[in-house]
């Protein structure tokens, strides 16, 4: 069985290189769709029986694991001298840096990351994440699976 949470979250970003508007700091709101599988859980009086996993758990583990961490920071590519120096010279400002450009694939990949093993198999029923779906706007998604 298959299913799915929505989240959102906003956040800036550029992408340093883009031949477009793209590499001009701008942010979105952006959309992330998790989705599981696993065995359903039959066992009597379990709060989770009937559920693969209970969707307020799907939802706080990536809350506090991608979106909590992303919402209302900068997403920044580690290598991006002139942002990363820019955004350090703001006092408390929330950066968060990464090991590759900040695009929807390499976000959700990210993503994908950070969350699959905190969502492995935490029922005891094969629970697996299979898929992490980030919209970068309405009309522009990347989707990370294993
Ligand atoms: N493969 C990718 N292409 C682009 C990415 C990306 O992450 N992966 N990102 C961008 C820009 O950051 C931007 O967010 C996308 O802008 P745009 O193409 O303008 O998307 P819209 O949905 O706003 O476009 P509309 O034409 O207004 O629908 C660019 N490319
Ligand atoms: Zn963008």
């Amino acid at each position: 069985m298959q299913i799915t949470r929505r989240l959102e979250f906003d956040a800036g970003h550029r992408i340093p290189n883009h031949r477009s508007q793209c590499r001009h700091l701008h942010g979105h709101r952006y959309v992330l769709e998790i989705t599981l599988t696993g065995d359903v859980v039959r066992q009597d009086g379990s709060p989770a029986e009937g559920m693969v996993m209970d969707f307020s758990e799907v939802k706080e583990i990536a809350k506090a694991h991608v979106v909590d961490p992303w919402d209302h920071a900068f997403l920044a590519y580690r290598g991006d001298q002139a942002v990363v120096e820019f955004l350090a010279s703001l006092p408390d400002h929330k950066t968060v840096l990464l090991d590759s450009i900040p695009t929807a694939e390499n976000l959700a990949r990210e993503a994908f990351t950070i969350l699959a093993p905190l969502y492995r198999d935490s029922y005891g029923n094969h629970l697996t994440l299979e898929r992490v779906r980030l919209y970068e706007t309405p009309n522009c998604w990347a989707d990370a699976t294993a």
